[in-house]
């Protein structure tokens, strides 16, 4: 039952990055989220103003459906947005990862910023189940759910930077995806993430700093979020950048050349390329950082200017567990 799904750019700047699901035969495109663990769609519940421009799942319409009485969920996220709703089971099929049973979250309330993103069908959470929103009961992601019926209980995430589609792999680790060796690192599941502790970094070709960064592995998150002294010495490096508080980020001459980052995992040097740090025109003739201080979050966020340079294994096993590699 494993399987392998497309996961396609949604904009020119890669924000975020959609996949294909079908929950009955309904097909849906889906934020796949390291970061959270609620799978929620876009439904016939909303109200219409809610509703325009979304594909929408009709619980009506679904014969596995099943309504579970007096459970509902309700997720705030790091950038202020949210959704609220009931629950069912559907069946849900990713790619060739077909799973019965499998807890759908139907939205009824979401805020603006989701409305107005219309590409975005709903968020699918694989970050662990224990961070589920749901009550009176948990509900299990679609990884947890498909796990057992995996040759191998992991996940990988191939994103691609600029309008190329990367894809998700569920069940097998595709050695042709990636160049010289994994490197594994423990993962502390406490807070529900993918949560590690990187070991330093390096701005351009610059000496690489040890020091312990408490991170998580976020596919749902755009950008880096790193702790300050990081930060500080990216752009020090960047001639013309700056803090511009009306951005709310560092922002930069679109001209500027930016120096590639390195992001120490255990032993194993992860590099970004400059490029892909020039995230997108902010206004004028600035562009907005990749790279952005976490001071407020709590934690740092390896988000897709990180991951899609990296070939990325999600190992579920009894010792959860994150793998890097070059591509
Ligand atoms: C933000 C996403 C979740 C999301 C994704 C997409 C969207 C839109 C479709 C409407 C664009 C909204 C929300 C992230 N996922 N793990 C998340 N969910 N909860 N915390 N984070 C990470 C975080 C936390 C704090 C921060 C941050 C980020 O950016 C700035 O401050």
């Amino acid at each position: 039952n494993d399987g392998s799904v497309t996961a396609s750019p949604e904009d020119a700047y890669d924000s975020e990055y959609l996949c294909p699901v079908s929950i009955d035969g309904q097909t849906l495109a889906l934020d796949f989220d390291t970061g959270s663990a609620d799978l929620w769609v876009f439904s016939t519940s909303l109200p219409s103003s809610e509703q325009k421009g979304h594909t929408l799942f009709d619980p009506s319409k679904s014969t596995n459906w099943k309504a579970l009485s007096g459970y509902k969920w309700n997720i705030t996220y790091g950038d202020g947005s949210g959704a609220s709703g009931t629950v069912g089971t559907d069946v849900v099929t990713v790619g060739g990862t077909s799973v019965s049973g499998q807890a759908v979250e139907i939205a009824t309330k979401v805020s603006s910023a989701f409305v107005s993103d219309t590409a975005n069908d709903g968020l699918l959470g694989l970050a662990f189940s224990s961070i589920n929103t749901v009550t009176p009961k948990a509900q299990h992601t679609f990884f947890d759910t498909a796990k057992s019926s995996l040759s191998s209980p992991v996940f990988t995430a191939d994103l691609k930077h600029r309008q190329l589609p990367g894809t998700y792999d569920f069940g097998t680790i595709d050695s042709s995806k990636y160049t010289g060796t994994i490197t594994y690192i423990d993962v502390d599941t406490a807070n529900g993430f993918w949560e590690f502790t990187g070991s330093g970094y390096a701005v351009g070709s610059g000496s690489f700093v040890s020091s312990s960064i408490d991170a998580i592995a976020d596919t749902g998150t755009t950008l880096i979020y790193v702790p300050d002294a990081v930060v500080t010495a990216y752009y020090k490096q960047v001639s013309g950048a700056s803090y511009d508080s009306s951005q709310g980020g560092y922002t930069f001459p679109c001209s500027a050349t930016l120096p590639n980052l390195t992001l120490g995992i255990g032993s194993y040097h992860a590099v970004v390329p400059g490029q892909y740090i020039n995230y997108s025109p902010a206004s004028g003739s600035k562009c907005f950082g990749g790279v952005q201080s976490d001071s407020g979050i709590g934690f740092s966020i390896y988000g897709d200017v990180f991951l899609k340079s990296q070939f990325v294994i999600f190992d579920g096993s009894s010792t959860p567990r994150l793998g890097f590699a070059a591509k």
